[in-house]
């Protein structure tokens, strides 16, 4: 939710790229990617957060995992995917660096196309990156993949391959029993998990038989069954109602308080990213644009949301402002309009400027608190614009 505020504070907005400490280590294409699109993973795990990353080093301990990687639950170097040849090759995947600590939830965010579903699946060796190396909790994925993947568990695009015959139950102790678990032990969770994600009264129905957003849950439930510790939610809340999705966030960031879950998490609603996730990633063309918290994001972007309200704005001068400067919205009052802008301090100015040439005087200006959207389109948007 936005929020109001007088104007003050202008700052200068700094996009751009982050320096990224990068660790390089050649995959060998002759491996083969190490899991199908159709394989289950199992996976989870969770901590305090820490905002500051761990420096990248690469030292080997005894038991074969880096010093770098043992901190973090999923650690990613120089990772790149490229698909296709010559002229027509895209790099989906652009020498990508990147740690998640344990017991956190981190956002990928980017636009469509962005690499974000080529990352996360490069990441569980469903594609076969290019170059770079990918840990989990300390092991090398290529070298150790059972060991790697052992506590690790995906949702990706929105769904996963639940038994539509079996009932709800049948599937949560399905997909614990595949994860290595004795589905009686973990009564107790699907349990809990059937009644914070509003399946109880389902639980001994056919899947076949639910709703899209009750089969969406069911997905959920399932990669949470088997208590993995590391958890990859591609579009988690995919045709979820507003109570649904809430209450699914509720319960994840539940399973990280309390289980220390860790979930890599990629959505295209940013109010889900903005409420549950302790840190973003954004990707643009491959890369990795932004890194930070969301706090910091929203501070760092030297942004202002203008709210303008002028009895002297006609539909003519709203299209001259929208095409010159980001608009939000434009809504038409009994005279004049009400227009939302995102710029920065220049361009406020500018704006101001534009307004005057035009002998618009304004009735109300406001600021309204950018919010992660205004920061992701801002980032991206300058990303583009600098390739
Ligand atoms: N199997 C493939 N063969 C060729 N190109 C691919 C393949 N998979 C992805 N790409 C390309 O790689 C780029 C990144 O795609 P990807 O699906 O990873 O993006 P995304 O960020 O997940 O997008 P969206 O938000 O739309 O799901 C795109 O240009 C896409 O066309």
């Amino acid at each position: 939710m936005r929020s109001f505020r007088s104007i003050h504070g202008l700052g200068s907005v700094t996009p751009g790229r982050r320096d990224v400490t990068r660790d390089r280590a050649a995959i060998d294409p002759s491996r083969g990617p190490l899991l199908s699109a159709d394989a289950h993973l199992s996976c989870s795990e969770n901590a305090t957060v820490r905002p500051e990353r761990s420096p990248v080093s690469s030292v080997t301990a005894s038991d074969g995992s880096s010093a770098r990687g043992r901190d973090a639950a999923v650690s990613v170097t120089g990772l790149s995917k490229r698909f296709g040849d010559g002229a027509d090759a895209i790099t989906a995947v652009d020498d990508v660096t990147f740690e998640v600590e344990p017991g956190s939830i981190v956002g990928l965010l980017g636009p469509n196309g962005a690499g974000k579903t080529t990352l996360i699946k490069s990441i569980l060796g469903m594609v076969l990156p290019d170059d770079g190396t990918v840990e989990i909790r300390g092991i090398d994925v290529y070298d150790r993949p059972r060991e790697a993947y052992a506590s690790v568990d995906a949702m990706l695009e929105g769904a996963r391959n639940d038994y539509w015959r079996l009932t709800v139950r049948e599937n949560l102790r399905y997909f614990a029993t595949i994860s290595g678990v004795d589905p009686n032990s973990v009564r107790d969770r699907h349990d809990r998990l059937l009644e914070q994600l509003g399946l109880a009264e389902k639980a001994d129905v056919p899947v076949r038989d639910l709703s899209r957003g009750m089969k969406q849950k069911v997905s959920l439930a399932s990669v949470l069954a088997g208590g993995a510790e590391v958890v990859f939610l591609d579009e988690p809340t995919l045709g979820l109602d507003v109570e649904s999705s809430r209450t699914l966030q509720t319960e994840l960031r539940r399973l990280v308080e309390t289980e220390e879950l860790t979930v890599i998490l990629s959505s295209h609603n940013m109010d889900v990213v903005e409420a549950v996730c302790d840190r973003v990633l954004i990707v643009s063309e491959g890369q990795i644009i932004a890194d930070d918290t969301v706090e910091s994001l929203l501070a760092g972007a030297g942004l202002h949301c203008i709210q303008i309200t002028s009895a002297d704005l006609d539909a003519e001068l709203v299209s001259t402002v929208q095409s010159q400067f980001e608009t939000s919205s434009a809504d038409a009052r009994d005279r004049g309009y009400q227009l939302e802008v995102t710029t920065d301090s220049d361009g406020l100015y500018e704006l101001l400027d534009e307004l005057r040439t035009h002998d618009v005087s304004l009735d109300r200006i406001r600021t309204v608190e950018p919010d992660l959207e205004d920061v992701f389109v801002d980032l991206t948007t300058a990303d583009r614009g600098n390739r």
